[in-house]
Formats: structure tokens, sequence, C-alpha cells
């Protein structure tokens, strides 16, 4: 069982990190590793589960590694910090918080090490390393107990190689990538920074701090996670909605999952205001991404993105941007790979955002002189539709730091790149057409080139948007050509009408 605890477990630190050292742990670690397959041909005992198992192995603390909050961005002289137990969401100012890790702690062990441990726990059932999100515990929330751990195996998504897309819409580009963060258990990259939240507050309720519930204000998805992981965890879930902003596939599942569902009259934002109110007077545990807990998790699909491209930095990587707390957390995944070791560089990132909805993208075009919030209006990118984002702060700072850009997409342009993406075998949510719609001005521009390595995030997946495709394809949108619809045929049934119509398709092909 020794192999458990060096390989899959965290590292061990009996040995001191001389370079030498290193060299002794990792090759200790590879024969480990056959010790391993050994032992796990003898199945656990039928009365035992996954968790059981972990305990019986002491799969478990990240001895000599911590991470804390401190106020986002701080001046250095700033000792203002916190425990991650401890429930508080804004600094002493009232700015954004951060989690902070004790980067000094996870730099006595190389890039190489964390490649390999990361690497080691891909794809595997032992828990709670089977997620993506937590095959990175060392670096989420190292403290705490792998019991405490509310997760549904999230993250390891997909890294779809767009062929046909990058070739025939953007002109031949043959290193295109989408990131299926969306194809996940509740349907968005959500899941990643929720079993992170949900677990910290299953740890906070065994501590028997005054948490009976988790509330958030949604556009759809951040409430579909949490009530999913809180229905896991048998904890009490809140979600406010702006009434008719969002869609029926991501109305019903918080109502499916038992969640509390409060519909209200008025957009996103004011549901934001609501829940932070609400939250400062009841023992309900704000679950939205200005508790910055949340973007420990989401930020591990930066890192697997570089694990997938085997540790190579891509050169862009495109992320469709709401409340914003998604552009940072992916910044601060490649920027702990960088600083750790792991990788040389950083990719530069691009946010993109609906015209309709477009404070970041107004921010930027005015040189980061002048933030305003907007009136967001109506957009297929529903999720999206957020005036008053809490993380501008973070976005800011993120794209500054890496040389990042932003773009926006009309309502046409991100229906059509959605569209043309579905045609190319994908099937994705608006989202990611506003993502898709970035990269091609941006190539058109010559801002990204053909060669360039770039990735997409998707952050959600198509099925809960097909209202919108629906639309699209009747061609039912008011003012837009909706150019590339494909509507079903009506046709008798009778093998003459079936005919007509196959030979009138078959015509321009031969
Ligand atoms: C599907 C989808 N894509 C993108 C986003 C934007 O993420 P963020 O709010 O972190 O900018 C959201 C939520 O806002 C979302 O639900
Ligand atoms: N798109 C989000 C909006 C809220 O974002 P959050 O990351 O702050 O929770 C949603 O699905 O609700």
């Amino acid at each position: 069982m020794a192999a458990h605890l060096c390989l899959s477990q965290t590292p061990c630190y009996s040995f001191k990190p001389s370079s030498k050292q290193f060299l002794c742990a990792n090759s200790s670690r590879i024969s480990c590793s056959l010790e391993i397959s050994a032992a796990q041909k003898n199945r656990r005992p039928a009365e035992e589960d996954i968790r059981d198992e972990a305990r019986r192995h002491n799969v478990s603390q990240s001895s000599g590694l911590s991470a804390k909050y401190v106020p986002f961005n701080a001046d250095p002289t700033s000792t203002e910090e916190y425990s991650l137990d401890d429930i508080v969401y804004r600094s002493r100012s009232g700015g954004l918080l951060d989690v902070q890790h004790d980067m000094e702690a996870l730099k006595r062990f190389d890039g190489q090490y964390w490649k390999a441990l990361f690497d080691s726990r891909v794809g595997k059932t032992t828990w709670p390393y089977g997620s993506g999100v937590w095959s990175k515990k060392e670096w989420v929330l190292p403290e705490i107990d792998s019991d405490d751990i509310v997760s549904a195996f999230e993250g390891n998504s997909n890294l779809f190689w767009a062929e046909r897309f990058g070739k025939e819409v953007l002109d031949g580009m043959n290193d295109l990538w989408v990131k299926h963060c969306g194809i996940s258990h509740t349907g968005s990259f959500k899941d990643l920074g929720m079993t992170v939240l949900v677990s910290q507050v299953s740890r906070l309720r065994k501590m028997n701090r005054a948490v009976l519930g988790v509330g958030c204000a949604s556009t759809g998805d951040t409430s579909a996670a949490l009530s999913a992981y809180c229905a896991a965890a048998g904890i009490p879930a809140f979600v406010f909605l702006p009434a008719n902003r969002i869609s029926i596939a991501q109305l019903v599942q918080p109502i499916a999952n038992g969640a509390v569902v409060l519909s209200l009259d008025t957009d996103f934002d004011g549901c934001m205001r609501l829940i932070r109110e609400v939250t400062a007077e009841l023992p309900i545990y704000l679950a939205n991404s200005l508790n910055s807990l949340r973007l420990e998790g989401q930020k591990t699909a930066a890192i697997e993105i570089l694990q997938q491209f085997n540790w190579e930095v891509p050169d862009w990587v495109i992320v469709p941007g709401g409340n914003l707390g998604n552009i940072y957390a992916f910044y601060k995944g490649f920027k702990m790979c960088q600083e750790l070791g792991l990788v040389d560089r950083m990719p530069r990132l691009v946010c993109a955002q609906a015209a309709n909805a477009n404070p970041l993208y107004l921010y930027y075009k005015s040189g980061w002189k002048d933030f305003t919030p907007v009136k967001a209006s109506s957009t297929f990118a529903s999720a999206i539709q957020i005036g008053d984002p809490v993380s501008i702060d973070r976005a800011v700072f993120a794209l500054k730091n890496c040389d990042g850009i932003v773009e926006e997409a009309t309502e046409e342009e991100l229906m059509d790149a959605t569209t043309l993406a579905d045609l190319s075998g994908m099937f994705i949510c608006p989202h990611t057409g506003v993502a898709l719609s970035a990269l091609i001005k941006l190539r058109k521009s010559g801002v990204i080139g053909r060669t360039d390595r770039t990735v997409v995030v998707s952050t959600a997946h198509g099925l809960k948007f097909t209202q919108s495709k629906t639309a699209y394809h009747s061609k039912e949108i008011e003012d837009m050509a909706c150019r590339y619809a494909n509507p079903p045929v009506q046709v008798n049934a009778d093998f003459g009408s079936v005919m007509d119509v196959l030979k009138k398709k078959l015509s321009p092909l031969q």
C-alpha cells in the first residue's frame, strides 16, 4: 500500500528538495507504480466504498501545503489574510479576495515532480483523484480532508481537435482545439468550481459552522451545478434566477435536484445584488464566483489543457466572459504552471463577450480608462447576459498580465459561428459561438496566425440551448438571415416524393 502513499497521494515531505533527492523520489515513485498495478489486481473488500478505500490507504492530506484568503492584487505590505475556514467574501476595503497558496512550499518540488504526479492520476477511479479538479488537490485545497470532498469526478474534459472548422471556416487553420468543459456532470464548466465550493461547505458544516444552506444568483449554469452538488451532499440549495431569461433545460436542472428556486422579475445583475444582501443576513453561503474558492476549481481546466498538450503551451486561449471569474481562473491556472516550473511561458488570453452584454469590451476599447457597467440586453448567449460583472478587476488584471485581448460578437455573428461549428460535427452552446466569432475576427485581422495553436473554451453543453438552435434553423429570428439554416424537409410518406427530394439534394454533389 506504500504505492498509494507516494504515487497517487501527495508529495512526500520526508525528503528534501535537492535535485539529487528529487531524482530519488521520482525513481521511487516509478517502482511504486509497478507495485500499485500488482496491488490493484486485488479489488477492495465488497463492504468498502472508494472513500473507505482512500481512508484505509490514508490518501488524504498534503502535509506542509496550505492556502489562505488575501485581498486580491493586494499591496505587498498588506498583512490582511483569512483562513479558508472563515466565511468571508470581501476584503476589509470591500475589494475582491483571492486564494493564495504557499508557493514556497509548493516550490519544494520541481516542475517534473508535479507533472508526473498529475499525469499519474488521469483516468483513474482513486478517490478523490479520479476528478480532473482533485487530481490537482495540492494546488486547489491542499488542507481539505478527502472525506469532505463532494465530487462527481468532474473535469478531464475532451480537448477536441476542430479539424474541419479550422480548415474550412478559418482558411486552413490546422491547430485549432475546443476544450469541451461543458461536456460535464451538469453540462457546464461550473462543475469545476462547484465541487470545490461545496466540498468546503461540507467541511464547514462538519465543523459546526453556521451554514444552513448555499445560495447563488444565476443565468442557469451556476444554479445547475450548485443544485446538483448540494443534492449529492444533502445540503439545501437556494437559487435566484432572472425570470424568463434562462433556457428551459437550465431551469429544470435545479428544480429536479430539489433546490429552492426563486424566479425573480429582474435580470442577473438584480439577482446578484439580492443574493449578496440575503447571504449577508442569513446563514446561507454564497456560491457565486465572487467567492474566490470557485476559481480554484475552475483554474484546473487551464492546467488540464497544458497536460493534454503534453505540457506544451498553446499560443492563444479564447474564453467567453460574463461575470468574468473564468478568464481570471484560466490566467491563474496557467500562471501557477509557469511559476512552479511546469511550463516556461504563458499563452495569450482572449475574452469574448456578446455585443449585447459587453462592459469589458467597452472598457478595453477605452484603453482601460473608463469602466461603466451596462444594462445588458437580451442575447442568445443568455448565460453571459451580465452588465455589471463582479470579477471585473480580476479580468483586467489577467488580461493586462498576458498581453490579452477582448473581442465582441453580434447576435448574428455568434449564431452563425455556433451553427458552422455544429455543421462541422460539434454541438456547441451560443457562448462558445461568441468565442468562435472572436477567433474568426482575429484570424481575419491577422492577429491570430493560421498556424497558431489556439484553444477555444467551450463552456456549456449545446443541449441546454436547443431553443436558439431551433429558432435559427426554422429561420424564425427577426432581422437575422440565418444563412446556414438547415430546416427539416416536410415530405409526403411515399417513395416518389422521397426520391424527388433526395435527387434534388444529391445533384449538387455530383
Ligand atoms: C455557459 C457559460 N459560458 C460563459 C460564462 C462566463 O463565465 P464567467 O461568468 O466566469 O465570465 C458563463 C457564466 O457566466 C456561462 O454560464
Ligand atoms: N453564467 C453564470 C453567471 C454567474 O456566474 P458566477 O460564475 O459568478 O456564478 C451562471 O450560470 O449563473
